[in-house]
């Protein structure tokens, strides 16, 4: 059965970091920036993604933002909904993730739909209810830190409970290793005793294809990149070649990076002993309308080999202390105006390559630079792909999900790309 997949991302990182993970069992994929204004006049394509930034605004602007792309994704011929969170599950205490999927559910007409973020390619794991991230706690892997959504707690059904209207469930390891028969007896046992939803247990890739069987039934599914790319087994599109294009090294490149994460803390500084970087000073930031203007004149004067570095990357200490000082939506909003706004200067200049680290950053930039649609390149690590600006055919785009990649990711992006 061929099933076209629409995929509603709660931010940009995560939209490219699904769009490579269908992309890799053969399907063609389309992403969109936002929902378009026009429907599609035809389309090839077994999945449409629509990226939005809607995982730490206002809830209702996200319920908003969501129910208007999924409309758009039924209309264009969409069977099955996806909506991509984050495999750590960021969320603010509000939601978004409850409150978005209650909506989602009432719109599709559906009464119960799986939770799961589980990654295991990229170390995030569901054991009875508890999300990890290589071996860890959520809530003591780093992301208890996140400036933005912080997460303080790994138990996913107290998570959810807290921010949606309805009850959740677990879908235990036991269960979904023996397969289709007991996850469907557990799975109704569940809707008969009120369960909206049921957090999905998984270690590997191996459990989630599990759940295959099933998978059809649902009008609305959510979770993470793995469990996309699990449903697109389930439906039999014309297996396309999978890209393995990268940008050409001309032109000129730039690195932003806005995460605040272990791993891009670490990929910051090891990027310091390799190519000119300079750190994002917040106070101009928050006072200074002409600060971007200066740092695209530092940018464009530098003339290494490897892309200069613009960083506001900070452990959780000097974050904190600017959080104090201004207030933390004032902070965030601050640096992702600045890079968004020296992003535009860069590429008025021919820039053409943007490197960006951060969800959040990279959802502005990518606003701000005037994209619409992208296409999925070649793989620089699991989940971050290089993707072609489809407006801008020359333009590319690497979107880092705060903690992936390992420590040379920068440096191995540009590796990529061929002469
Ligand atoms: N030095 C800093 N102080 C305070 N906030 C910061 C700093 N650097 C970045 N931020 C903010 O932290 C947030 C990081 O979120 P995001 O870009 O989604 O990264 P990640 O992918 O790691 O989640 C952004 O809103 C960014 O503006
Ligand atoms: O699921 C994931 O981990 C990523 O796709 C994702 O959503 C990352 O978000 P950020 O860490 O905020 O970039």
């Amino acid at each position: 059965m061929t099933i076209k997949i629409g995929v509603i991302a709660d931010d940009f990182t995560g939209s490219t970091d699904i769009g490579c993970f269908i992309a890799a069992t053969g399907c063609q994929v389309v992403q969109f920036v936002g929902t378009p204004d026009e429907s599609l006049n035809s389309s090839d394509a077994d999945a449409l993604i629509i990226s939005l930034k809607t995982r730490s605004c206002p809830v209702q602007q996200a319920i908003d933002e969501s129910i208007k792309a999924c409309r758009w994704l039924k209309a264009n011929g969409c069977q099955l909904i996806y909506f991509k969170y984050c495999s750590t599950f960021d969320s603010t205490a509000q939601g978004n993730i409850g409150p978005v999927t209650d909506a989602l559910l009432k719109e599709l007409d559906s009464h119960f739909t799986l939770i799961c973020p589980s990654l295991p390619v990229n170390g995030r794991t569901v054991v009875q209810g508890h999300l990890f991230v290589n071996g860890q706690l959520l809530n003591e892997s780093g992301m208890q830190n996140h400036p933005i959504t912080p997460m303080k707690d790994a138990n996913l059904i107290r998570l959810m409970d807290a921010q949606s209207s309805g009850k959740t469930g677990l879908l235990d390891l036991v269960t979904v290793q023996q397969g289709a028969n007991a996850i469907t007896e557990k799975i109704t046992q569940l809707q008969q005793k009120g369960f909206r939803y049921a957090v999905v247990d998984a270690m590997t890739l191996e459990d989630l294809r599990q759940l295959k069987p099933l998978l059809k039934h649902f009008p609305l599914l959510t979770g993470g990149s793995a469990f996309g790319q699990i449903i697109a087994e389930t439906s039999d599109h014309k297996i396309s070649q999978i890209s393995q294009q990268y940008p050409s090294a001309g032109g000129r490149g730039v690195i932003l990076s806005g995460s605040c994460s272990v791993m891009t803390n670490n990929q910051v500084a090891r990027y310091q002993q390799q190519a000119p970087t300079l750190a994002l000073d917040i106070e101009q930031c928050m006072t200074n309308p002409q600060y971007a203007v200066e740092l695209s004149q530092w940018v464009m004067q530098q003339s290494s080999t490897l892309a200069p570095m613009v960083y506001a990357t900070q452990p959780p200490e000097q974050v904190r202390h600017m959080q104090e000082k201004y207030g933390i939506e004032q902070v965030s909003y601050a640096v992702e105006k600045t890079f968004a706004h020296l992003a535009r200067l860069l590429s008025e200049q021919g820039f053409n390559r943007f490197i960006l680290a951060g969800g959040e950053t990279s959802s502005l930039i990518v606003q701000e630079l005037g994209t619409n649609k992208l296409e999925i390149g070649g793989l620089i690590a699991p989940g971050v792909p290089w993707v072609r600006d489809l407006n801008q055919n020359n333009r590319w785009l690497a979107l880092k999900s705060g903690n992936f990649g390992d420590q040379n990711f920068f440096q191995h992006a540009q590796e990529l790309c061929h002469d």
